[in-house]
């Protein structure tokens, strides 16, 4: 994937903290609010930023790992997951509707076949999900590339519909502790810091997961610090069609609403690739999972919501949708101390 994206543009800076600050408010009092207009303003190049067409992009892949005991659940779990998305019975469903948020689904790699099946993306590298990288890599350098082309071609796609904004989301057992060792390879975090319980691992569950995972970094003792090689060797197809879908959303100017720990996972790969994605990305929330508080650290980030969530599907970006929202009518809507004959500060 070629891809290039350029750091956001600061001219507008000055003139948009102008017009936030002449709002009739004391300054800074809409607090997280006002540095969202500023991104927002400066992302879209304008003084009056806009949210347009938002969707929430889920993307489902299994993992090969999974049958080794990293999850709590079932791999099945995947695919029923995703037949809930389509019949709109899922959390994700609910808190994308009550956004005014489009929901799109797409099959990065799914060990299960949906027939014909109109409203599911299909971008299916593989029919059985990644292979274990207990045993090997997760995947072909090739399959790597196809699965990020395939979240290019979505998120493009995306932008010539009218969005400006994407929420990225995810499902697939098992992928959290794919999350874990790209955390801690692209991090240099320690595994035991970034493995946590996922969907809801007891302590000896939890055990066996890391012990598990340390197994599958001694697998691998040619271990490349390249972002590209350690996502084949550890990755999700859902995460590396996320890692690609972001670039291309970025490189297109739009604004990328970043999840939980999985979603923020890919980020590290793109952002190593393209470290200015950085710049139009915002942090929904601080998932429950303790690898992400380390990932925003890592960042040097301040998600805006903390609420416990740890389910992931995009969940948290559903919920920081209407902050964006909030953001952008403030600035839009608001009256000045000028125009409204409000006396300012003497
Ligand atoms: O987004 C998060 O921070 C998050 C934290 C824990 C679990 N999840 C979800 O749970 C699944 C992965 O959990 P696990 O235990 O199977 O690795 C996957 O479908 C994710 O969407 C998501
Ligand atoms: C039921 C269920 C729903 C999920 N959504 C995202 N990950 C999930 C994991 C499980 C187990």
């Amino acid at each position: 994937m070629h891809i290039h994206i350029p750091a956001v543009g600061r001219t507008l800076e000055a003139e948009l903290r102008r017009k936030v600050d002449r709002k009739t408010k004391p300054p800074g009092s809409l607090g997280r609010l006002e540095e969202l207009a500023l991104q927002l303003g400066l992302i879209q190049g304008t003084l009056s930023p806009r949210i347009l067409a938002p969707h929430i992009l889920v993307c489902a892949g299994d993992h090969g790992a999974a049958k080794a005991g990293v999850s709590a659940y079932p791999q099945d779990v995947t695919w029923q997951m995703v037949e809930n998305f389509l019949a709109g019975g899922a959390a994700i469903n609910a808190l994308a509707h009550t956004a005014g948020v489009e929901l799109v689904v797409a099959d990065a790699g799914v060990a299960h076949d949906f027939g014909p099946c109109p409203n599911l993306v299909d971008a299916k590298v593989s029919a059985s999900g990644t292979a274990n990288y207990l045993d090997g890599p997760a995947m072909s350098t090739e399959q790597c590339a196809q699965a990020m082309a395939n979240g290019a071609r979505v998120a493009r796609d995306l932008a010539v519909r009218g969005c400006n904004a994407i929420g990225f989301g995810e499902m697939g057992i098992g992928n959290t502790a794919s999350a874990s060792l790209l955390t801690h390879c692209l991090t240099g975090a320690p595994l035991v810091e970034v493995v946590g319980r996922g969907t809801g691992l007891d302590d000896a569950g939890l055990a066996r997961k890391h012990a598990l995972l340390e197994q599958a970094l001694a697998a691998w003792p040619e271990r490349s610090g390249e972002p590209l090689d350690v996502l084949a060797r550890f990755g999700g197809f859902e995460i590396a069609m996320l890692a690609g879908a972001m670039l291309a959303a970025a490189e297109g100017g739009m604004v990328l609403v970043i999840d939980g720990f999985i979603v923020t996972a890919a980020l590290l790969v793109a952002a190593r690739l393209a470290p200015a994605i950085l710049d139009y990305c915002v942090f929904a929330h601080r998932s429950g999972e303790p690898g992400h508080a380390v990932q925003l650290a890592h960042l040097g980030t301040r998600p805006l919501l903390d609420l416990g969530l740890r389910l992931g599907e995009g969940t948290g970006a559903a919920l920081a949708f209407p902050l964006l929202g909030a953001a952008c009518a403030f600035v839009n809507e608001m009256a000045s101390f000028e125009s409204a004959g409000v006396s300012d500060k003497s």
